[in-house]
C-alpha cells in the first residue's frame, strides 16, 4: 500500500504540491491526471523517493520513506518498477542487456538465470527474439514494451508508469494500455499511471486522481469521476487540458 499523509512540496519559494492525502491500495490501478505543470511528475518523484517532501509522510508498505537516504531507498525500490516516458533505454546496449541491467547490478544471479528471466519478461510483454537487437532498431511501442520488461524484471509489487503512451499512435497506445491491464492481472501489481490522456485513464484505472495547481482535487472510481460536476474536472474531461500542452509544444 502507498499512503501520502498531508504531503507538501516546495522548490525554493514555489509551492508545487499542497496538502496531498492519498492512499493507493494493493493491486489497485490508479491513474494520476492533470494539466501540464499541475504537479503530477513531482508527486510521482516523491513516491519513488527521487525527491523528498517539504513536509508530510510518504508510506510505501511499512516504510515511511520521506527522509530515507539513497541506501535505504534502494531497498524499497527493489519492490518498485518504473516505466519512464520515452522508455529511457540505454542506446548502446542490446535489448537483452537493457532488461538484464538491474539484475546484473543488484543480484548475484548467474548468466543462465539472468538470460532466462530476461526472455521470460520479454515474453510477458509480447516480445520474442529481440534480445540481440539494439534499441534504435525498435519502434516506439516496442521500446515501451522493453522498458516494461525491464521494470518487471525484479517482480515488483508496484509499477509506476510515467506517460506510458507519449509519442505513440492510437493503435499502439491501445496495445500498451492493454498491456498495463494484463500486467496488473497476471502479476497482481499495484499500478500508478501518470497520464494526460483521459481515455487511457478511464481504460486502465480503477480510480482516477486529479491534480490541479498542486492540489489533489478529486480521487474517485472511474464512473464516479466521470460524473463529477467540478468545472475543472469537466474541462479536463472535455479535452480542454490538451490546450495548454499543445500550446507549449
Ligand atoms: N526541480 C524543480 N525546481 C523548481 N521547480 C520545479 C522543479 N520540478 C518541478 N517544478 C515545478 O513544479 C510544477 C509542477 O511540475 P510537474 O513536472 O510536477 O508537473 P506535471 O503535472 O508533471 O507537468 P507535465 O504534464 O507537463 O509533465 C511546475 O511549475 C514546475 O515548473
Amino acid at each position: 500500500m502507498i499512503r501520502l499523509v498531508d504531503v507538501n512540496k516546495s522548490f525554493g519559494q514555489k509551492e508545487v504540491l499542497r496538502h496531498i492525502n492519498l492512499t493507493i491500495n494493493d493491486g489497485e490501478t490508479l491513474a494520476l491526471i492533470g494539466g501540464s505543470g499541475s504537479g503530477k511528475s513531482t508527486l510521482l518523484r516523491l513516491m519513488i523517493g527521487l525527491i523528498q517532501p517539504t513536509s508530510g509522510e510518504i508510506w510505501i508498505d511499512d516504510d515511511e520513506i520521506s527522509h530515507y537516504d539513497e541506501a535505504q531507498m534502494d531497498k524499497v525500490r527493489v519492490r518498485m518498477g518504473m516505466v519512464f516516458q520515452y522508455s529511457a533505454l540505454f542506446d548502446s546496449m542490446t535489448v537483452g542487456d537493457n532488461v538484464a541491467f538491474g539484475l546484473r547490478e543488484h543480484t548475484d544471479y548467474d548468466e543462465e538465470k539472468i538470460r532466462s528471466i530476461v526472455s521470460e519478461k520479454l515474453g510477458l510483454v509480447g516480445l520474442t527474439d529481440v534480445e540481440d537487437m539494439m534499441p534504435n532498431e525498435l519502434s516506439g511501442g516496442m521500446k515501451k514494451r522493453v522498458g516494461l520488461a525491464r521494470a518487471i524484471a525484479f517482480e515488483p509489487s508496484t509499477i509506476f508508469y510515467d506517460e506510458p503512451d507519449s509519442g505513440l499512435d492510437p493503435v499502439t497506445t491501445e496495445k500498451i494500455d492493454e498491456l498495463i491491464i494484463s500486467m496488473q492481472k497476471r502479476l497482481n501489481v499495484t499500478s500508478i499511471v501518470v497520464t494526460h490522456d483521459m481515455e487511457t485513464a478511464c481504460f486502465v484505472a480503477d480510480r482516477i486522481a486529479m491534480v490541479y495547481e498542486g492540489e489533489l482535487i478529486a480521487c474517485a472510481p472511474v464512473d464516479e469521476f466521470r460524473r463529477m460536476k467540478d468545472e475543472r474536472i469537466r474541462a479536463f474531461l472535455r479535452g480542454l487540458y490538451i490546450g495548454d500542452k499543445e500550446a507549449e509544444g
